[in-house]
């Protein structure tokens, strides 16, 4: 992709949505995707590989979920499940909040770790090897929000976040059209870990590229159940169905 053609096609559809970006975010968050380019050549990153689609469907779509984490406390945010970076480190560049990206594929993570360096973003932003599971032992209430997108279900995200929300903290999460029964079990799920659901922002992304809906739970309360439960309770036995 051409960084300049990039940088004016990503501010423009961005302005579209009420988000103004600096010449700086812009040029760190096409030069992310340009790395994440030329490293989906040699590591599978993802399968979308059109320069336009991918400005809209990783930069735009990870921006979406901006205006929500700036509600949360002061504080680092946690991507869970980040693959090539997204959300969490476009989010980063443009909130200047600290981000932990996780994923448990190390390939994926060892490629991001790559694109932080590249980048400069190494004081802010830190790419870990890790099962969101285990890593939720040894980072009870560290962070002031959670994001994730295309993870896994809300009830689960909702399980998967809660041990490392703080008071007040927010999870927010990005979903394409979740189901009447997604969005119950999700709300099941965060009564009995002690979220309460606060906002969902519904978009239509340019180009006829999809519908988005952003879901936002905040951390009310102490969880019903000890949290958390064993590595893969969450997906095979998930709470609030
Ligand atoms: C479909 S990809 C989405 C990647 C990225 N969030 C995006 O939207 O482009 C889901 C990612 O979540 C990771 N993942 C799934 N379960 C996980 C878990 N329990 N802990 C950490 N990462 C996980 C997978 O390895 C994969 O990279």
């Amino acid at each position: 992709m051409d960084l300049e053609e990039g940088i004016e096609k990503l501010a423009d559809a961005a302005s579209g949505y009420g988000i103004s970006l600096t010449r700086d975010q812009a040029e760190k968050l096409v030069g992310h995707l340009c790395l994440v380019e030329e490293k989906n050549k040699v590591v599978n990153l993802t399968r979308i590989v059109d320069d336009r689609d991918a400005l809209i469907l990783h930069i735009l779509d990870s921006l979406l979920l901006a205006s929500r984490l700036d509600e949360a406390p002061e504080g680092a945010f946690l991507d869970i499940g980040t693959g090539a970076g997204y959300p969490g480190l476009p989010l980063a560049v443009v909130t200047g909040r600290r981000g932990v990206l996780v994923d448990s594929v190390g390939k994926k993570v060892n490629a991001v770790r790559g694109f932080i360096d590249e980048l400069g973003l190494a004081e802010q932003v830190e790419a870990r090897h890790v099962r969101v599971e285990e890593l939720a032992k040894v980072q009870k209430g560290a962070y002031a929000a959670v994001v994730a997108r295309a993870v896994a279900q809300v009830n689960v995200l909702v399980e998967y976040a809660t041990p490392f929300l703080c008071k007040d903290g927010l999870l927010v999460i990005a979903k394409a059209r979740p189901d009447e029964d997604e969005i119950l079990a999700g709300n099941k799920a965060a009564a009995i870990c002690g979220l309460r659901p606060v906002a969902l922002d519904e978009y239509e992304l340019p180009e006829g590229l999809g519908h988005r809906e952003v879901l936002t739970y905040r951390r009310v309360g102490s969880p019903k159940v000890k949290l958390p439960r064993k590595t893969g309770m969450a997906s095979h036995q998930p709470l609030g169905v």
